[in-house]
This record gives C-alpha cells, sequence and structure tokens, in this order.
C-alpha cells in the first residue's frame, strides 16, 4: 500500500511567524507517526522561511526513535549561506532514508517544477552516487507529462522519481480529469526503467483518492499543505468547545 510521509514544513511557518516554540515541529510530527503516518518529510529552503537547521536534526532523531523514514527535500545545487548548511551538508549530517532532489529556485513561493533530465542528468549523477554512498535512497522531482526521457533518472543512479502533483491537483480542482492521465503514463515510463514512484504536491484529501485509483503502484505520498489545513478545519471545532468550558469553569 502507498506509505503517507506527512510534510510537517506548515507547522514551522506558523511557529516562526510568532518567534516562540509554537506551535512545535516535533510535537507535530510525533502526532501525525502515532495516528500511523508512515513518514515525515520536510523541506528547508536556504531561506529557513519555516524548517531550520535545528528542526533537521530534532526531526531525525523522532525517526530514528520511531524508526520510520525521514524524507529530506531539496535544492542540492543552492548554495550554503548562514542558517543553511546545503543540502548535501544536511543530509550528511542526518542520513535521512531518503533524500529527494528539488531544482527549485531560491525565490520561489513553493515547488513548481520538476527536474529537466536532458540538461540536468550530467550535475546529478555524481550527487546521486554521494547521497547512495551516505546510505540515502535517492528519489529525483520530476514533472507528470508523460515525458520519455524521465527514463533518464535511472541514469542518473536514482531509486525514485517524486511526481510533481500540483498541475494534476489544480486540474482535478477544475474538473478536468486529463490530467491523471499524464501522470499515470509518466509513472509507467519510470516503473518501466525500473524506478519507485513517489508523488508529491497540492495532493489533498479531495483529489487523493482519484490520484491512487488512476496511478498505478505509488510508493509513497508526501501531503503537507494541505493536511494542515484540513487539520485546522477538524480540530477547531473541539477546540472552540475546550476553550469555552475553561472560560464556564473559570466563571464565578
Ligand atoms: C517538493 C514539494 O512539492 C514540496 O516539498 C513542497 O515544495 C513543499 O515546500 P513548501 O512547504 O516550501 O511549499
Ligand atoms: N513533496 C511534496 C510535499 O512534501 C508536500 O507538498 P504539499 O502537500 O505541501 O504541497
Amino acid at each position: 500500500m502507498t506509505a503517507l510521509s506527512v510534510n510537517v514544513n506548515k507547522i514551522a511557518v506558523l511557529r516562526n511567524s510568532r518567534g516562540g516554540g509554537e506551535p512545535d515541529v516535533v510535537r507535530a510530527a510525533r502526532t501525525c507517526l502515532d495516528a500511523g503516518a508512515q513518514g515525515i518529510t520536510v523541506h528547508p529552503r536556504p531561506d529557513a522561511r519555516h524548517i531550520r537547521e535545528a528542526d533537521v536534526h530534532a526531526l531525525a532523531r523522532l525517526c530514528a526513535d520511531y524508526r520510520v523514514e525521514y524524507n529530506l527535500e531539496g535544492n542540492p545545487f543552492a548554495p550554503p549561506r548562514p542558517g543553511y548548511p546545503g543540502f548535501f551538508a544536511l543530509c550528511a549530517a542526518v542520513r535521512p532514508a531518503q533524500a529527494t532532489l528539488v531544482p527549485d529556485g531560491d525565490g520561489q513561493l513553493t515547488s513548481d517544477h520538476g527536474f529537466d533530465f536532458a540538461r540536468d542528468s550530467d550535475a546529478l549523477t555524481p550527487l546521486v552516487a554521494q547521497l547512495k554512498a551516505l546510505g540515502c535512497r535517492v528519489s529525483l522531482f520530476a514533472d507528470a507529462t508523460g515525458q520519455p526521457d524521465i527514463a533518464r533518472a535511472r541514469d542518473c543512479g536514482a531509486d525514485r522519481i517524486e511526481l510533481y502533483t500540483g498541475p494534476f491537483a489544480e486540474a482535478h480542482a477544475r474538473g478536468d480529469a486529463a490530467s491523471v492521465a499524464d501522470c499515470a503514463r509518466t509513472a509507467r515510463i519510470a516503473q518501466a526503467a525500473s524506478l519507485g514512484v513517489n508523488a508529491g504536491h497540492d495532493l489533498s484529501q479531495s483529489n487523493l483518492g482519484d490520484f491512487l485509483r488512476a496511478v498505478p503502484d505509488v510508493l509513497e505520498v508526501s501531503i503537507g499543505h494541505a493536511l494542515v489545513s484540513e487539520a485546522l478545519y477538524a480540530g477547531l471545532d473541539a477546540t472552540v468547545r475546550a476553550y469555552l468550558d475553561c472560560i464556564k469553569n473559570a466563571a464565578p
């Protein structure tokens, strides 16, 4: 069955907005694992807008305690800067079970494209080898347009690809069913090249079932933005009631 890796970036967004320690990303991740999630994903960015170096280490310890997969995502080509030692250095320090390479520019709001394998293969190949030497499974973020050159990810030495599902999610929200067929075609090309298939970006409760029914043998989905948004809705009712109880119980 497909594994769920929860991306906790958004918990760190909320924490950083106040400068304190709440919400606590490790507590949130532990709650996800206690609920049955099979892994934790983070995508630390060079500007440290959400996940910070210390979080990467703390979550690595948690995943080791729970013996679950830790999936570290990032751009291996982004140079180090104060507060961000670089993706490879982070992987060398915590040795995540899976390193997912994503070709994000610095100023991007979020990830919005996969690798161009015709252009990037030569640069990726030695990096993939170095990450594998650390003991990481390596996955490469890939557009899901049915392009045959997805098989080149295998030539780079990668174990898996992660289908970029943002365009699928947008199309699904418009009621357009065609894009899931592109995802399925891309997955089959990758699998024929002996690559495992992960998927992520903007997956949600409203599109995940349709995605998994259409795309064969997806090994893992990593989900953050929608999952955390939905958790707010799911938790608000109980939380407001708890506050009302506090007020009632404190009333003279
Ligand atoms: C690769 C991918 O799709 C996710 O890791 C996504 O980029 C999360 O990053 P943000 O939380 O910064 O949007
Ligand atoms: N790799 C995708 C991921 O970790 C989560 O993406 P999103 O659900 O936050 O869009």
